[in-house]
């Protein structure tokens, strides 16, 4: 789909040009599965040196996980089936001098050395495969979590620079553009499989909705890496700067999908079903393919509220539609190989699930 093709029909697409295209995507793409994967959300710090205008997770409390709440959920997540230990915290978490010193004090010079180590953890005494999304991270950082991680992820959130001047990202310097796109662009070189996506419903423009997608398309056609894109809708939370924003209607969220699915090929399309209780099975038609994270017993800490669909609900959603649901892994089964997965992470999985069927 050309860009003005695809703004035009974000701003003006009636209900006879959505039909037209979900009719596109279907014959084009072939779907028997649709993929989950069952997790525990770990926030190991909730502090974060950006202030989101949406974002209900960050405080201003210098709190650090001990190493041994971590470990209880992990070993709570195994015994449970559990496959994804999400590590996902506030950027730069030590860059907090109080933060720091508790790290001093566990043995470690930065957050980065402490990830590394409950992961490692993570790996040698549970099934669970890690995935980092902590914010932004250099390529030297990358590398070393690499080692202990399945997949990674950043949100690219919008690759507009005017959002930056805005309630949403005016307190985060964080969310520049540039600066997640040089990210996701090392990730890419360093053969990590990668989520990123769009946060929807911030103040962007058609425009920059369209332009978002076309540069994470770019990304991948270089590199090849991205294994799936959040389209994520935003949800108003009392007490942060944007309560009063409106979230997106269901037609401007199955427009952005539809849009997304013709710009991004066959790159997955990740729809959190917690957020889209009532609407996500609808946006299964226009070729949505992955439900993301799903826990039994860790809430979904950025979106508190929001409460996770059972599995068995989540299977009838699925099987409604004629389609399967599918347990996967945090990296998706196209890159689970020597090229993509450190030796580490490799040899785990296939020696672990080499011979067994993800229910
Ligand atoms: O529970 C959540 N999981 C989130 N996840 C987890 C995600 O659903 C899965 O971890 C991935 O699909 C990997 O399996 C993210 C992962 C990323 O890499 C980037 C952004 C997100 C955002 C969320 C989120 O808001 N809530
Ligand atoms: C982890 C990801 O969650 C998203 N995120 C942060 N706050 C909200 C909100 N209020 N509604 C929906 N998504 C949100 C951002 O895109 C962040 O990168
Ligand atoms: N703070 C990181 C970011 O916004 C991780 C997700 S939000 C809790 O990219
Ligand atoms: S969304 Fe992430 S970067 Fe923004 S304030 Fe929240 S924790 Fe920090």
């Amino acid at each position: 789909m050309k860009r003005d093709e695809a703004i035009e029909f974000l701003k003006y697409g009636d209900y006879k040009d959505i039909v037209y295209y979900i009719n596109i995507i279907n014959e084009k793409f072939e779907r028997e599965y649709i993929t989950y994967s069952k997790n525990v959300f770990i926030p190991l710090s909730k502090w974060c040196r950006n202030r989101c205008g949406y974002c209900i997770f960050r405080e201003d409390i210098p709190h650090l996980m001990k190493p041994s709440e971590v470990k209880e959920i992990l070993l709570k997540g195994d015994k449970l089936g559990c496959r994804e230990a999400l590590f996902t915290f506030g950027e730069k978490v030590d860059e907090n001098k109080e933060i720091k010193k508790v790290l001093n004090s566990l043995g470690y010079n930065n957050v980065l050395e402490y990830l590394y180590d409950l992961e490692q953890w993570c790996l040698s005494n549970t099934s669970l495969l890690p995935h980092t999304n902590c914010g932004l991270l250099s390529y030297d950082e990358m590398k070393m979590l690499r080692e202990v991680n399945a997949s990674m992820g950043l949100m690219l959130e919008n690759v507009s620079e005017r959002l930056m001047k805005t309630v949403a990202h005016k307190n985060s310097p964080g969310k520049d553009p540039k600066k997640r796109i040089e990210m996701i662009e090392n990730a890419g070189k360093l053969k990590i499989p990668f989520t990123t996506g769009l946060l929807i419903g911030i103040g962007e423009t058609e425009e920059e909705i369209v332009d978002s997608l076309l540069k994470i398309k770019e990304l991948h056609d270089k590199y090849g890496h991205i294994q799936e894109v959040i389209i994520q809708n935003f949800k108003p939370k009392k007490g942060t700067p944007m309560e009063n924003y409106k979230e997106p209607s269901p037609i401007k969220m199955l427009k952005v999908i539809i849009v997304a699915r013709l710009i991004l090929d066959n790159t997955s399309i990740q729809i959190p079903p917690n957020l889209n209780r009532e609407t996500g099975q609808l946006f299964l038609l226009a070729g949505v393919d992955d439900w993301g994270g799903v826990s039994p017993i860790t809430k979904d800490y950025v979106n508190p509220e929001a409460e996770w669909p059972e599995i068995k609900k989540l299977r009838e959603m699925t099987e409604e539609l004629g389609l399967k649901l599918k347990m996967r892994l945090p990296v998706y089964d196209k890159y689970i190989s020597e090229k993509w997965l450190s030796e580490r992470v490799y040899k785990k999985i296939v020696g672990e699930y080499g011979n067994k069927k993800l229910s």
